[in-house]
């Protein structure tokens, strides 16, 4: 039977509705909603929707087991309404005005009753006084009384396999033709690579570096600096930086200059051949090194805890500054290490090039010893050779690695040494990775949290 109490207005539309509806609710707290169970794919479990109750300021769900009475205002339910005259349906903006509504209390958005109806989505629907008729579904209201943002498009850290120095426990592998030839073949290479930190993708063909450019640009549009978009180096010094050298370099994350670091890094060894520097019998050298940033961040928080909590806190200035007319630094100071919010402190961004490092600034709660202690503990890690995943390129075998989190590097080399590749931007590395292996549902809800 219906109760709807203070809701007068909507009590013709009540017999309407009736025959769908399980139940609504008045403002005043002693109605109760019998359980029913929320089918919304919400995360990994269904939310009990236990009851709802409303009053002037909004409605709370109380989901089964959750005990929070986290109100969800009525502002924000109205700015949230996702049907088709709030939400432009070509673009998904959203088409509430949300600064016409008076807050708090404004008698267009007061809502005359809300109701929970016993369809497959068991929606929530509010009927407001202006007429206006929001759906909701049960699975995001629950959310936002359980969370206090969006659902996070990162994989369960069970799903995040670090590694050391015999690398992740399958080698992995896509097929340059899977790739090129199917959303599919994206979808998987793009998840190897947020799984286990890079992936290679064999049977690229090299005799012309524009195969490379058109793998790379499957995932997404290629990221251009001062380096160019697209690149293909050999050691000729052309850009004023040691990667256009044969030196040997330490792990190292790329563009730790950028407040944005490029999130993705490609490299495809076209040829190294000897030349008059190189002797007949030693090998060429220029191996490829690897280390899992994430595994060494978790380690020195194992081990130094302290150290830790330095590299995490400090916040230092980046720089690329070698060619003429080039003076790159990050707006913003960035320390070693960045987690994401929250107290399980998920790690986010390793951010490691101590060449293109800039100078550590006094702080008032660490002194400079002890950064430098800590980041030579650090150091260590990525100079353990437990820690370091070595891997010869070859010709047709392109690498491409997440460059928030693997560190790369290489051995001193000999002979001519041409390398290709690009930067691909993190959002757009993530956003390709998430349309890929999520359904539409679930990426809409990820992407504007609803
Ligand atoms: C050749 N390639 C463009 C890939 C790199 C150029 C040098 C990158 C710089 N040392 C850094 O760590 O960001
Ligand atoms: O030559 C290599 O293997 C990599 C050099 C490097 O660190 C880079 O190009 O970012
Ligand atoms: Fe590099």
């Amino acid at each position: 039977m219906l109760q709807i109490m203070n809701f007068s207005r909507c009590l013709a539309r009540g017999t309407v509705l009736q025959r769908q509806l399980t139940r609504s609710v008045s403002t005043t707290a002693q109605n109760r909603v019998p359980p029913i169970l929320n089918t919304g794919s919400r995360g990994s479990q269904a939310t009990g929707i236990n009851e709802i109750e409303a009053d002037e300021q909004g409605i709370s769900i109380r989901p089964a087991g959750i005990i929070n009475h986290r109100k969800l205002p009525w502002i924000w339910l109205r700015d949230n309404c996702r049907c088709a005259s709030c939400v432009n349906q070509d673009t998904q903006q959203r088409d509430v005005k949300t600064f016409e509504i008076e807050y708090p209390h404004d008698p267009k958005i007061k809502p005359l009753d809300v109701r929970q109806f016993n369809n497959e989505q068991r929606t929530v629907v509010v009927n407001w006084a202006d007429g206006h008729e929001s759906t909701y579904d049960p699975g995001f209201l629950t959310h936002y009384l359980n969370a206090d943002s969006r659902p996070d498009s990162i994989p369960p850290p069970s799903s995040i396999e670090q590694w050391m120095a015999s690398g992740p426990k399958e080698e992995p592998i896509v097929q340059y033709e899977d790739v090129m030839k199917s959303d599919e073949g994206v979808g998987r290479l793009t998840d190897l690579i947020r799984k286990k930190g890079f992936a290679f993708v064999d049977g690229t063909p090299y005799e012309d570096p524009e195969h490379t450019k058109n793998l790379l640009e499957r995932i997404a549009f290629i990221r251009a600096t001062h380096y160019g978009g697209f690149y293909d180096f050999t050691a000729d010094l052309a850009m004023a930086d040691t990667a256009y050298t044969n030196i040997a370099l330490p792990a190292h994350t790329d563009t730790t200059y950028f407040d944005d670091p490029a999130g993705l890094q490609a490299f495809h060894m076209l040829s190294h051949e000897p030349d008059s520097t190189s002797s007949k019998s030693t090998d060429l050298g220029g191996e490829s090194l690897l280390v899992d940033g994430f595994k060494a961040a978790s380690l020195l928080r194992e081990q130094s805890p302290e150290a830790y909590a330095i590299l995490k806190t400090l916040r230092l200035p980046w720089h690329a500054s070698g060619n003429k007319g080039i003076a790159i630094t990050p707006e913003l100071t960035y320390p070693v290490i960045e987690t994401r919010p929250g107290d399980d402190g998920q790690l986010f961004r390793i951010r490691w090039n101590n060449d293109d490092r800039g100078v550590v600034p006094f702080h008032s709660e660490i002194s400079t010893e002890a950064w430098y202690a800590a980041a030579k503990k650090w150091n260590s890690l990525l100079e353990a050779k437990e820690m370091q995943y070595w891997v010869k390129l070859q010709p047709g075998r392109t690498l491409i690695f997440d460059n928030w989190r693997v560190m790369h590097g290489r051995s001193a080399f000999t002979g001519k040494r041409r390398i290709c590749g690009a930067y691909i931007n993190r959002n757009d590395y993530i956003s390709r990775w998430k349309t890929l292996n999520y359904s539409p549902e679930d990426v809409r809800r990820m992407n504007i949290g609803v």
